[in-house]
C-alpha cells in the first residue's frame, strides 16, 4: 500500500466517476475493470460507492473482479482497482430508471474526484455519463461535465469539447446550446479562442508537432458565397486567414456534410465544427463503438466515453464497453504525453513533414494572391484531398464489407464481455509496452472486499 503522499508508483492514478449508476455506467465500468492486466497500466480510482460495482458484478456475473474500498482515500493501493465511497447511504439500484438518489448520488462522485484531482491524488479523471437535466441542484448549475469542468479546473481559460477516435478529432465551437442560439455565438472571439484550444491541445496533449486543422462552414455549403449566410464571409473565413497568417496549417471553411461524406478529414489533425451535432452526428456513425469525448484546455485531464446513460438497456447485461476503456487508455495516454513519456507517432514521419511543408507553401501563395500580388487557388490542393478521401473510403467500404461477411455481424456486433479478445490495446501509441502474457503476471493475493 502506498502512502499517497510519497506516491512511488509511475503509473498514472486515474479517478473515474460513475455517473448515473441507473444508466449504463456502472456496468461498463465493471466490464472494463475486471481485466486485471489494467493495473499494470494504471492505477485506478473509483468514485461511487463499492455496494453499486457489486450489485452490477451480481448483474453481470462476473466472479473475478476484485477491489479495495475506502471511505477516505488516505491510501490508495497501487497494485489494485480502489473505490472511493463517496456516500454511506444504501441506495436501490433501479436500472433504466431516473431517480432523484441516482442524481444526487453522480454529483458527490464528481464532486470527491474534483477535489482528489486538486490535489494530485489522482492524474486524471474518466467520468461515467451522467443524466444531464437530472443532476441538476444547488450544488451543480451546469449544461453537462464539459462546463463543470472549465468552471472548476481550466485557470479561467477556455476549452473544447472534442471528440476523438484514433487520428479523427472533432472539437465543437458552440456545445450544449439551443441551436437558435448558434449563429450568434459564433464571433470571431470564440471562433480564435476554441481554434487557440484545439491546435494547443493537438500539440501539448496529442504530440502533434505541427498540427493541420480543417474549419466547417456553418450554413449550407459553406454559405455559396453569402448566398446561404454570411458566417463564412464576416467572421469564419477572416478567421481561418488570420491563423493562416500566423503560420498556422488552417483551412477552409468547408460545407460540413461534403467533408465528411468524402472522410476528408482523414487529412487533418483536428477539425472544428460550429456545433453540436453538425459534428457529433458524422463522428458517432464514424466511430460511436470506440469514440471518446475529451475536454481540451483544462488543466487536469478528464476524458469520458461518447455515449450517454442508455436507460434503454442498462442492467440487461448488453452495453458494449469499448468506448468506456478507449476513454481510460486515452486519458493514460494524455497524462504521459503531457509528462513528455511517450510521443504521438502517428503523423511524424517523412512523407507527413512533406506535404505540411507542401501546405504552408500554399497558405503562403494564397496569401500573396489575396495582396494581389500572385494568382492562386487553395481549391486545387483541397480537390486534390477530397479525391484522395474518396479512393481511400472506396476501398474502405469493400474491405469492411468482406470482413462484415466473413464475420457475419454488422458493426455494432457484440461478443460476450468476458471474452478476453475484447481487449484491443490502442495502435497508435507504440511506446506504451506490450500487455504481459496471463502466465507472466505476478500473483495476486487480493480478497475481495465488494
Ligand atoms: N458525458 C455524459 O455524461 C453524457 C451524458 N448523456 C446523457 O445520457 C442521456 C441519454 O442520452 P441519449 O441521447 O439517449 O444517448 P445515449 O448514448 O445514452 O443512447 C443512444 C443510443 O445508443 C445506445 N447506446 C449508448 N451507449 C451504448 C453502449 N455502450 N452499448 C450499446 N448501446 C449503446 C443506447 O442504447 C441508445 O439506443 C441523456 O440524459 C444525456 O444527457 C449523453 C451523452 C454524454
Ligand atoms: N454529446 C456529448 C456530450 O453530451 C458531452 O457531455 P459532457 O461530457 O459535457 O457531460
Amino acid at each position: 500500500m502506498k502512502d499517497i503522499k510519497n506516491r512511488k508508483s509511475d503509473k498514472p492514478r486515474i479517478g473515474i466517476t460513475i455517473g448515473d449508476y441507473n444508466g449504463i455506467g456502472p456496468e461498463v465500468i465493471v466490464k472494463v475493470l475486471q481485466d486485471k492486466r489494467i493495473t499494470n497500466i494504471c492505477t485506478p480510482v473509483v468514485y461511487g460507492s463499492g455496494r453499486i460495482l457489486t450489485k452490477y458484478k451480481r448483474i453481470l456475473g462476473i466472479e473475478e473482479f476484485t477491489y479495495h474500498q475506502y471511505n477516505n482515500n488516505s491510501y490508495l493501493h497501487d497494485q489494485k482497482i480502489n473505490v472511493v465511497n463517496c456516500w454511506t447511504e444504501v441506495q436501490e439500484l433501479e436500472p433504466g430508471k431516473i431517480t432523484e438518489e441516482a442524481g444526487k448520488c453522480a454529483y458527490l462522485s464528481i464532486a470527491r474526484a474534483s477535489e482528489d484531482l486538486n490535489t494530485k491524488t489522482i492524474d486524471a479523471v474518466v467520468t461515467a455519463p451522467i443524466n444531464k437535466a437530472n443532476i441538476q441542484s444547488e450544488d451543480f448549475k451546469h449544461a453537462g461535465h464539459t462546463e463543470y469542468y472549465q468552471e472548476n479546473h481550466a485557470d479561467g481559460g477556455d476549452t473544447l469539447m472534442t471528440l476523438c477516435a484514433g487520428s479523427l478529432r472533432v472539437g465543437v465551437v458552440t456545445g450544449h446550446i439551443p441551436l437558435k442560439d448558434v449563429s450568434a455565438a459564433i464571433t470571431k472571439e470564440a471562433l480564435t479562442s476554441k481554434l487557440k484550444v484545439l491546435i494547443n491541445s493537438l500539440k501539448k496533449d496529442f504530440g502533434i508537432t505541427k498540427p493541420k486543422v480543417a474549419i466547417m462552414g456553418l450554413n449550407p455549403h459553406a454559405g455559396e458565397d453569402g448566398l446561404l449566410g454570411d458566417e463564412e464571409i464576416n467572421v469564419i473565413g477572416p478567421v481561418v486567414k488570420e491563423f493562416k497568417k500566423r503560420g498556422n496549417l488552417v483551412f477552409g471553411p468547408f460545407p460540413a456534410d461534403g467533408f465528411f461524406g468524402t472522410m476528408a478529414f482523414k487529412n487533418y489533425d483536428g477539425v472544428l465544427c460550429m456545433y453540436h451535432d453538425q459534428g457529433l452526428i458524422p463522428f458517432k456513425l464514424h466511430a460511436f463503438e470506440s469514440g471518446v469525448n475529451y475536454t481540451a484546455g483544462l488543466t487536469i485531464v478528464r476524458t469520458s466515453p461518447d455515449h450517454g446513460t442508455a436507460y434503454n438497456i442498462a442492467g440487461k447485461g448488453v452495453a458494449d464497453e469499448t468506448s468506456f476503456r478507449e476513454a481510460l487508455m486515452q486519458a493514460v495516454d494524455i497524462v504521459k504525453v503531457r509528462n513528455g513519456e511517450i510521443t504521438n507517432k502517428i503523423r511524424p514521419n517523412a512523407k507527413q513533414l512533406l506535404q505540411d511543408r507542401k501546405d504552408q507553401i500554399k497558405i503562403q501563395k494564397t496569401l500573396k494572391a489575396g495582396e494581389g500580388e500572385e494568382e492562386f487557388d487553395l481549391s486545387e490542393l483541397e480537390a486534390g484531398e477530397r479525391k484522395e478521401a474518396q479512393v481511400t473510403k472506396q476501398q474502405k467500404m469493400l474491405e469492411n464489407k468482406s470482413k462484415n461477411q466473413q464475420q457475419g455481424g454488422g458493426r455494432f456486433d457484440r461478443r460476450p464481455h468476458n471474452k478476453k479478445e475484447h481487449w484491443k490495446p490502442r495502435k497508435n501509441h507504440q511506446d506504451r509496452p506490450p500487455f504481459p502474457n496471463k502466465s507472466e503476471e505476478a500473483p495476486r493475493e487480493e480478497k475481495n472486499n465488494g
